[in-house]
């Protein structure tokens, strides 16, 4: 059995550096988080290995670890997608016996021990560059530059590439975006961008008294290297911070960031269902994605790509003149101001929290559709949408916000408010029918676990729940990085092939 997953299966296969900083800035964290999750809640040891005992189905483990089953799914899904466990067809799972190697080895298995307390106060990297001094966590001293440089600068290296493999996952992945986090929050990524030189510049001019062991770890990710006069960014590195880049990236990262102590605190939301980052908090969510609506924003050319993607994919089989179409969730605004865009008299409602809104209404007067735009501030969780109302109704990225029970409800919801030939168009991220990748995905899912958020679902799971409402036509397409589902009533013609790439557009 391979690995089903692709991008960053093994961490040594030659990957180009857009795709380790993408890859960094993002996922790195939730990998680390992972691995020490599954460590912490004894989950490598409960299961069985293969061929050596009855493989366990997630409920099974889930009343013997005294964990929460959805938590622990989603922990299982990704090590399968990594090949570390393994799932047969009836979805019961054992450890692969590389991985019951590994971790047999007692010795290492106390290095992978030790590294534990550091995530809380890697988090605290950044201070630690800025003044050159251990941090307070928890009442003790961590001197974490040290660690950073032990770890990941000049690291004492392991018996075996395996060994290596695992630790790299385990910790270095967590640290590379701790050290791209700490770099760009500095200001040193863009020192260096400007071309500051020295060691001694650099920190002067980013204010930071220990910048030295950032800029090594720089340079072990191929961002950085030495040069007669000091430091300067690889040229690859200098190619892929241009322009807006390298801002994008920074934002990116703080997004990043604010996981950090959800992730270094998953053992209790695994166990016990306790969400460091709730975004089921009215409060926090509105916070965390008026933030999010502001980020989209940045990176309102790619989205918009995707989503003019779609419009022109559904206006193939049904012409956009005169639709009625609602957004649900709409965030930044962008899917449902690529439907207006399509044609001169269709007409959107954007519906989101009312903070998400002001964001959204300044997206929609720049892309000039503002004068068929309507704003409906609301809850999608209780919201009636109202009764065959819309042409169309998308749901953009927005199931994974619901847990899974709240979906058919949600999915009644818009089935009602679709007129009898409407069309819903769901983006989101669609697992294989395993559901055991894409990797990218299943992250994804994974820090919807972590915010107590919702699921992501096959293919077929939501063709049964879209049949169940009525709308039992549904085909699934994929877009580049995610998937469209559409469905309808019985009859209605839907796309089956993606419209070609739109020409870039004006904005
Ligand atoms: C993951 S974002 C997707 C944003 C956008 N559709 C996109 O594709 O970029 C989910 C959106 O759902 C909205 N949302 C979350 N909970 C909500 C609630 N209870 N009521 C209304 N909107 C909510 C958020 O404000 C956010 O804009």
């Amino acid at each position: 059995m391979g690995t089903s997953c692709g991008f960053m299966a093994a961490p040594h296969e030659p990957v180009s550096l857009a795709q380790s900083l993408h890859f960094w800035a993002r996922n790195a964290s939730n990998e680390s988080a992972l691995f020490q999750t599954a460590l912490r809640v004894g989950l490598f040891d409960a299961l069985t290995v293969e061929g050596r005992g009855e493989p366990l189905p997630v409920e099974t483990l889930a009343e013997r670890l005294g964990c929460s089953a959805r938590g622990l799914r989603s922990l299982l899904e990704l090590l399968v997608c990594l090949d570390f466990v393994r799932m047969d067809d009836t979805r019961r799972f054992s450890l692969a016996p590389h991985t019951a190697t590994l971790l047999g080895d007692s010795a290492f298995r106390q290095q992978l021990q030790a590294e534990l307390p550091w995530w809380g106060p890697m988090g605290l990297l950044a201070d630690a560059v800025k003044s050159g001094e251990p941090v307070d966590f928890e009442g003790q001293r961590w001197d974490v530059l040290s660690h950073l440089r032990e770890r990941l600068v000049a690291p004492t290296p392991f018996a075996t590439p395996a060994h290596e493999d695992f630790f790299d996952r385990f910790t270095r992945s967590g640290l590379r975006t701790q050290v791209l986090l700490a770099a760009g929050q500095s200001g040193l990524l863009a020192a260096l961008a400007e071309d500051v030189r020295t060691e001694q510049a650099l920190g002067e001019s980013t204010s930071t008294r220990a910048p030295g062991v950032l800029l090594e770890a720089l340079a072990v990710l191929g961002m950085t290297r030495r040069q007669e006069d000091g430091w300067a960014l690889t040229p690859e590195a200098k190619t892929l911070l241009e322009g807006k880049a390298l801002a994008y990236l920074v934002r990116s990262l703080s997004v990043s960031a604010r996981y950090w102590e959800a992730l270094g605190r998953l053992d209790e939301t695994v166990r016990h269902e306790r969400y460091v980052l709730d975004l089921k908090d009215p409060e926090v969510s509105g916070r965390f994605y008026a933030d999010n609506s502001q980020q989209i924003t940045a990176v309102f050319a790619t989205h918009f790509q995707l989503s003019r993607r779609a419009a022109a994919t559904l206006a193939g089989v049904r012409p956009l003149e005169g639709a009625a179409v609602l957004d649900i969730g709409t965030g930044s605004g962008v899917w449902g101001a690529a439907f207006a865009r399509t044609s001169s008299s269709t007409h959107v409602t954007y519906f989101d929290q009312a903070i998400v809104l002001e964001q959204v209404r300044r997206n929609v007067a720049k892309l000039e559709v503002a004068d068929r735009a309507r704003f409906w501030p609301g809850n999608l969780f209780t919201q009636d949408f109202g009764a065959a109302d819309f042409d169309v109704i998308i749901l953009p990225q927005v199931l994974n916000v619901l847990s899974p029970k709240d979906v058919p409800d949600i999915f009644a919801r818009v089935a009602r408010a679709l007129r009898p030939d409407g069309i819903l168009v769901i983006a989101e991220y669609v697992l294989n029918e395993r559901r055991d990748g894409p990797l990218d995905h299943l992250y994804f899912g994974f820090r919807r676990f972590m915010t107590n958020e919702g699921d992501l679902l096959s293919a077929s799971e939501y063709a049964k729940l879209l049949a169940d409402v009525g709308l039992t036509t549904s085909v699934c397409i994929p877009l580049p990085t995610q998937e469209l589902v559409f469905a309808a009533r019985d009859g209605v013609a839907l796309p089956t092939a993606l419209a070609p790439p739109p020409r870039p557009p004006s904005v």
